[in-house]
């Protein structure tokens, strides 16, 4: 695999979509129509489906195992059909979310163990990690306040969970960009839109410039 996969993470309501959109402004030119923009769990319309089951209010039933299976599900179809492709094809890819959601979100925040659900992923990943991985940080006060207060599309299943769970979720990242900090760069997301998009550029440009 020759092309470079960054992912881009965070709490609920730490912006990431709002900054992963300007970033492909930013760089599709620049990678001359090489670059590959997907989310997780989504991307392709099987794992599509899976994203509408697991994030449906009306699923209120669902198994915290079962939740953790399907977003696994769901990661190693969009492997194969979409990232996978793209990086033996040398392109880069910006996926919104990938395997460290599923340790901070199933692993912490439903509190299955995060090295029991990173070692469930490894069935869906064989392994794979991102070469590097935009962590958004901001306190869950202030993600949730974004959601419930700016947010026009969809409040999901997720978004919905008690602040305390939210509050595991990001205390789990916090634990994963300490432990990985050559792959994972960390990034202030309660400062200003302006000043977050200024940082992500210039670890992103830094880090093709090195690698492309
Ligand atoms: N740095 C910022 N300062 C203030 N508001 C912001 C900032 N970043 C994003 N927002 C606003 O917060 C809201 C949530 O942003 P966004 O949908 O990008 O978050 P997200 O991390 O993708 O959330 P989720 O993971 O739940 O989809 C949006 O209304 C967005 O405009
Ligand atoms: C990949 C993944 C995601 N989640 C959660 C995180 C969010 O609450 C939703 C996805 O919604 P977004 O608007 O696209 O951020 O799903 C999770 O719990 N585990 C995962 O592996």
């Amino acid at each position: 695999m020759s092309g470079q996969f960054i992912t881009f993470e965070g709490p609920d309501g730490a912006g990431k979509t709002t900054v992963l959109k300007d970033m492909v402004s930013i760089f599709e030119s620049q990678l001359n129509n090489q670059l590959v923009v997907t989310r997780e769990p989504g991307g392709n319309p099987i794992s599509e489906a899976i994203r509408s089951i697991i994030l449906d209010k009306a699923n209120t039933k669902m198994d915290r195992r079962t939740e953790a299976l399907l977003y696994a599900a769901a990661r190693r179809q969009h492997l194969i059909e979409k990232v996978i492709p793209a990086l033996d094809n040398n392109q880069v890819v910006f996926c919104d979310r990938f395997v460290d959601s599923s340790i901070a979100y199933q692993g912490a925040g439903r509190e299955i163990g995060t090295d029991a659900v990173y070692q469930m992923n490894l069935f869906a990943t064989e392994g794979l990690l991102p070469d590097l991985t935009i962590y958004l940080d901001v306190p869950s006060e202030v993600g949730i306040k974004r959601i419930m207060t700016h947010r026009t599309d969809e409040v999901n299943r997720l978004d919905l969970e008690a602040l305390d769970f939210h509050k595991k979720v990001r205390a789990a990242y916090l634990d994963l960009a300490q432990e990985y900090p050559e792959r994972i760069k960390l990034v202030d997301a309660s400062q200003d839109l302006e000043q977050v998009e200024k940082e992500v550029q210039t670890i992103i440009t830094e880090y093709l410039n090195q690698h492309r």
